[in-house]
């Protein structure tokens, strides 16, 4: 049975509903009937996370790796727990990141398996990963023996002196290409640089900027003839069509930690980019309920 060392702790619908559910039950009393079905309704939503990591493989290290398997798992825990662990309100106040990032933004030990059994179904050969945070995806993604580049996109260069250890004890340096800029210009500089395009693009930066991500792949010709973008977030905590009442509009439209700005600005990015990808004549998508959402886009067949 998998022991991950974090469970994710982002925000998804389901979390979000156990914990309205989690403050209904405060207000109730534990004898009225209201409170069992309650009870079970918190239960239901609070327990299928832990549910669904308990019966999802580990991270896949295939066989044959150059490294050890033992000491990949030793990087992958250290890298997860790093994550979870560093204080990052503190590092953002010593001026080393622009913005306040957070355990939050890591797309966690069970999407990187359901990242990487995406790619291998597809045998992806490139991969292009926007938005970075502390790179699990990116390890986790040229692990596989298939994966030849995963070209990386952040905006933050504190995160290329925190990734890079782990990537090189876990022996995947040689395939990563970690860019430190606005990823729009990251993408621009690849089109000049003549890449022939990805198999696999996993959008997962800003959300109000989304949308204009996809444009660009597209039209930067970086999307290979039968390439697959997977888009993070889509669902966006359920807030696209459930977007917190009256009384709670203080945090959503506030000015967050990162340069998503406010969760309602966020909502609006991605209710924006599922609506463009959705009415696109050329594209075909589905929407899976995959923690907060992951859309996978392909070019009509
Ligand atoms: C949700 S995290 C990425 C998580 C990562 N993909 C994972 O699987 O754990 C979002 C990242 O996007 C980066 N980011 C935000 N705006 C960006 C921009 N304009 N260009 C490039 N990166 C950006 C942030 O610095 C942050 O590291």
């Amino acid at each position: 049975m998998p022991t991950y060392v974090t469970t994710h702790t982002g925000g998804t619908p389901t979390t979000r509903t156990a914990s309205l559910l989690s403050t209904t039950l405060t207000h109730l009393d534990p004898s009225s009937p209201a409170y069992s079905t309650i009870l079970d309704a918190h239960s239901l939503v609070s327990g299928e996370e832990a549910y669904i990591e308990r019966n999802t493989s580990e991270l896949i290290v295939p066989a044959g790796h150059a490294v050890p398997e033992k000491e990949v798992r030793e990087a992958w825990d250290e890298l997860l727990r790093k994550t979870t662990e560093t204080d990052w309100k503190a590092v953002k106040d010593r001026g080393e990141t622009k913005f306040e990032l957070g355990a939050g933004m890591c797309s966690g030990p069970y999407e990187a398996v359901v990242l990487q059994n995406f790619a291998l179904m597809q045998q992806a050969k490139t991969v292009l990963e926007i938005g970075v945070f502390t790179g699990t995806a990116t390890l986790a993604l040229a692990l596989l023996p298939s994966v030849t580049q995963v070209v990386a996109l952040d905006i933050e260069p504190y995160l290329s002196i925190f990734n890079a250890p782990y990537w090189t004890r876990a022996g995947v340096s040689s395939k990563i290409d970690f860019r430190i800029a606005p990823a729009l210009e990251s993408l621009a500089k690849l089109k000049q640089e003549g890449h022939e395009g990805f198999d696999l693009v996993f959008i997962d930066a800003d959300k109000p900027s989304y949308r204009e991500y996809v444009e660009q792949v597209l039209e930067l010709g970086l999307l290979k003839k039968n390439g697959v973008i997977l888009a993070d977030n889509t669902l966006y905590k359920g807030y696209p069509w459930a977007p917190p009442p009256s009384t709670d509009q203080s945090a959503y439209a506030e000015s967050n930690r990162t340069n998503n700005k406010s969760k309602s600005e966020a909502t609006k990015g991605i209710d924006d980019f599922n609506t463009y990808v959705r009415d696109h004549p050329d594209l075909e998508t589905a929407v899976l309920p995959i923690r907060d959402g992951i859309t996978i886009i392909r070019r009509r067949v």
